[in-house]
């Protein structure tokens, strides 16, 4: 992929987190999401005195793209302030699975340690609508 927008995804993802709503765990995460037709959607962690509510902020962009009509995705990247790159939550690694488990992910901390993999392969076995044919 274009070494460009990879960056621009960066960029978004680091500026998303700002947004992070997280008056619990103060602990902030951005997210960027390109789509196949080359718009972006961010997304932030956004919690609730409910802990449990909690959205994560990779489900906030998704979710976000989602109902604006978007449902394939090329790449995403995702920033926290983390020793090592960032590393996703099983719940947003299923969703990211549902839509587009080829794309990209480049995983990233504030230092910008980054790695970089797929959706795929951050939830090998995942669950899908295929599951359910009987
Ligand atoms: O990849 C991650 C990991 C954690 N969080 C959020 C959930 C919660 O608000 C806070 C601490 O877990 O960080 C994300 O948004 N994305
Ligand atoms: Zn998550």
């Amino acid at each position: 992929m274009d070494k460009e927008i990879i960056e621009k995804l960066k960029k978004k993802a680091r500026e998303a987190r700002e947004k992070a709503y997280v008056p619990y765990s103060e602990f902030p995460v951005g997210a960027a999401l390109l789509t196949v037709g080359g718009n972006i959607y961010t997304g932030c962690n956004i919690e609730n005195a409910s802990f449990g509510l909690t959205n994560c902020a990779e489900r906030t962009a998704i979710f976000k793209a989602v109902s604006a009509g978007e449902t394939e995705f090329k790449a995403m990247a995702i920033v926290g302030d983390t020793p090592g790159p960032v590393s996703p939550c099983g719940a947003c690694r299923q969703v990211m699975n549902e839509f587009s488990p080829e794309m990209d992910i480049h995983l990233y901390n504030l230092a910008e340690d980054k790695e970089f993999t797929t959706a795929a392969e951050l939830l090998p076995g995942f669950f899908t609508s295929k599951d359910m044919d009987r």
